[in-house]
């Protein structure tokens, strides 16, 4: 649906990249995330998308044509097929929300009736059903967003470019916005391009993700493989801030020291998959004769699929540490020396 190559951009002459050789495709029907810090590109990259923004060098193209081979009457044609929604919705606020969801429509030269019944389509698929005649004034946020999206979709796009599209909004309202994107994106058989500085946003929505960092993409896979083997340091620290990988500082400073003879190790187990609940801290410490001590645990849940993250510190022989390390690993559990430390109380993982 998208394929991005190479694309680099510098405003200016001088000063770094805003994008830097970035390569991407998106899949027909995929939520595809792409998270970052403040000014890593991302803006950028997506206003590439749809030609708000040109690149210096590389290729766009989106649903098999090449938009910067297009005249601006082609590329016109060419972004009905590509919504997007905006971090602060821009709407009009001298119009009201069915003037606002028509005005693409007005600005393509659609005949009034048809605008009117496409109105009355999106409405109830937004939830705005009794706020036609509504201003932007009297809307909450997260109508407002609503609105935004209904606008979005007035064309019939088959892509949806969501800039910062909840980033606007309260947690509970951006829960509720993420969900409609995703019921929408399965209803319309949408394809959804989504940036945001929120991990959170991610992993609630997502199917693939591409962290970016100083105008490159550094690293990116499945949403659920990101968040479980993060490569990136960046990745990780991102991934942290939403499923508490490591502990906080001080924490293992305050662990009591082995008995003499024995060790202590620290290990961080990653369980995923539908065995995720099982119970394995209680028959390693039978099994194994060790003590096991959960430093930290959480189970979790990405893309419908559950897993945990532990931290533990083990007592006992140095061999029967071992032996246990392997028996967990032959439950598949994926079993690491060492555990992350993260500064107590850590900022939300936010750009
Ligand atoms: N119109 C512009 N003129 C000059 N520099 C720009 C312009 N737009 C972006 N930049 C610069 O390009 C780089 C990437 O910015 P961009 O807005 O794409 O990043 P971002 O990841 O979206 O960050 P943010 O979330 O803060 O918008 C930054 O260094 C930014 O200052």
């Amino acid at each position: 649906m998208i394929r991005l190559a190479g694309l680099s951009k510098r405003f200016g002459t001088i000063g770094p990249l805003a994008l830097d050789s970035v390569s991407l495709s998106v899949e027909q029907g995929e939520v595809f995330g792409i998270v970052g810090r403040s000014g890593a590109g991302k803006s950028t990259l997506i206003r590439c998308v749809n030609l708000l923004e040109r690149p210096d060098e590389g290729h766009v193209e989106v649903l098999g044509q090449d938009l910067l081979a297009l005249d601006e009457a082609g590329l016109r044609t060419a972004r009905r097929s590509i919504g997007m929604v905006f971090q602060h919705f821009n709407l009009l606020s001298s119009r009201t929300v069915a003037g606002n969801i028509a005005f693409p429509l007005e600005v393509a030269g659609v005949p009034r009736a048809e605008r009117e019944a496409r109105i009355s389509e999106l409405l109830p698929l937004v939830g705005l059903e009794t706020k036609r005649e509504a201003y932007p004034a009297q809307l909450s946020g997260g109508q407002k967003q609503r609105v935004g999206i209904a606008r979005a979709l007035a064309s019939s796009p088959r892509i949806l470019l969501c800039d910062e599209a909840t980033s606007a909004l309260d947690p509970e309202t951006t829960a509720e916005i993420l969900t409609l994107i995703r019921n929408l994106r399965e209803r319309l058989n949408l394809t959804v391009l989504l940036i945001t500085h929120e991990m959170s946003v991610v992993k609630a929505i997502c199917d693939r993700v591409a962290v970016m960092e100083a105008g490159r993409i550094i690293e990116q896979g499945q949403v659920f493989q990101v968040f479980t083997r993060p490569e990136a340091e960046t990745t990780r620290r991102f991934v942290s801030g939403v499923i508490g990988h490591g502990v906080p500082s001080g924490t293992l400073a305050r662990l009591p020291p082995p008995n003499p003879g024995e060790q202590q190790r620290l290990l961080q187990i990653l369980f995923a998959g539908p065995g995720s609940t099982r119970s394995v801290i209680s028959e390693a410490t039978r099994r194994f004769d060790l003590d096991l001590n959960i430093i930290s645990g959480r189970i979790d849940e990405i893309g419908g699929v559950p897993f945990g993250v532990m931290a533990l510190a083990v007592y006992g022989e140095s061999q029967r540490i071992d032996a246990a390390i392997s028996w967990m690993r032959g439950l598949g559990l994926e079993v690491t020396e060492g555990i992350p430390e993260v500064r107590a109380n850590p900022p939300a993982e936010t750009a």
